[in-house]
């Protein structure tokens, strides 16, 4: 008598489930997850604190599948938006598989990554892997340096160096995360590489474009809108019309630019990645808004759909 499940034995080995990167701001947990899943899923901006939404990226190999979440990251909150930015990584930590606490392999660890370690303890549910990024900036004697200082911190399911820049120990790292997924089939069908909305992943790409080469006090007031997005009859061209949201009228005047040279630029370089993203021509329309105090108000973080 032969049994079904001995013809079958690739499929029982799949393993699928989520995982997320944790870390101090800027150690590189979005480049990471885009370099994963080897597209742009999250921004990326040489500003911390950028991310702000659960971006679910998807890695399929033929032994499993591996959902990466992408979080805000654990900070102390000083506005409503702060705080419902903590609340969402709170949750998002509680169900994943895997958490992978980033650290920079150039920084010395620190009060902020010692801070984000006690977090730690208090997701139970999740396996703890370390991973050591941006590795391709150290020599192997400095490298070797952190990885002792890494292991030191707890007892690790696995730490893995890896570079998203020169795509170093990507593959090893998805074998480590999937290995310890649980025994699964896939949850997402073959193609789906994130379950972000096109409209959702539009906004960020705009508000990608619009924080580079702003000071650092603005990247938090701004949250982008689609207004309309439609194609245009028998055209390979997308009319997408989206407003830039900023506190005070001030930055408005920051973003838009002399005579609307930054705002001009900053279309530029967002179209050219929506274009990427959707595969043909697009016509963006910008607007800025001011918005005063959206951050601390309930109201407006609803309309901007946080
Ligand atoms: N040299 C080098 N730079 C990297 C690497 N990965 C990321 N970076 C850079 O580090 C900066 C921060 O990267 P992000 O991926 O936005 O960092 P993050 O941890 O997601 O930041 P938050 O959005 O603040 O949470 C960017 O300027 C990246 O280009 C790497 O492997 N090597």
């Amino acid at each position: 008598m032969t049994t079904q499940h001995s013809s079958k034995p690739i499929e029982s080995e799949h393993r699928s489930g989520f995982a997320s990167f944790v870390g101090r701001p800027n150690v590189g947990k979005s480049t990471l997850t885009n370099a994963l899943v080897g597209e742009k899923i999250a921004i990326t901006s040489a500003k911390p604190q950028t991310t702000r939404r659960a971006i679910r990226g998807i890695v399929h190999r033929d032994y499993g599948q591996l959902i990466l979440v992408d979080t805000p990251g654990l900070h102390r909150p000083r506005t409503l938006l702060g705080q419902r930015l903590n609340d969402l990584v709170e949750q998002t930590l509680g169900d994943v598989d895997v958490i992978g606490f980033c650290i920079p392999a150039n920084e010395k660890i620190g009060p902020g990554d010692n801070f984000i370690n006690e977090q730690l303890n208090e997701f139970r549910r999740a396996k703890l892997v370390a991973v050591v990024t941006k590795c391709e900036l150290v020599s192997p004697e400095q490298l070797a340096e952190q990885l002792m200082a890494v292991s030191e911190l707890r007892d690790w399911k696995a730490i893995v160096p890896v570079s998203a820049v020169t795509e170093d120990q990507l593959e090893v790292l998805t074998k480590v995360l999937i290995d310890l997924m649980p025994l699964s089939p896939a949850l997402y069908p073959p193609d789906a590489i994130t379950d972000e909305s096109l409209e959702a992943r539009i906004c960020e790409l705009i508000r990608e474009a619009t924080l580079e080469g702003v000071r650092d006090e603005l990247p938090h007031s701004i949250a982008v809108t689609i207004d309309e997005m439609s194609k245009r009859k028998g055209k390979d061209l997308t009319d997408i019309h989206a407003n830039i949201f900023v506190e005070r009228d001030s930055q408005k005047g920051i973003i838009i630019g002399h005579r609307g040279a930054r705002l001009i630029d900053v279309g530029k370089r967002a179209r050219l990645e929506i274009e990427k993203l959707i595969g043909h021509k697009v016509f963006l329309g910008l607007r800025v808004k001011v918005a005063s105090e959206w951050q601390r108000d309930p109201k407006q973080l609803g309309k901007l759909g946080f």
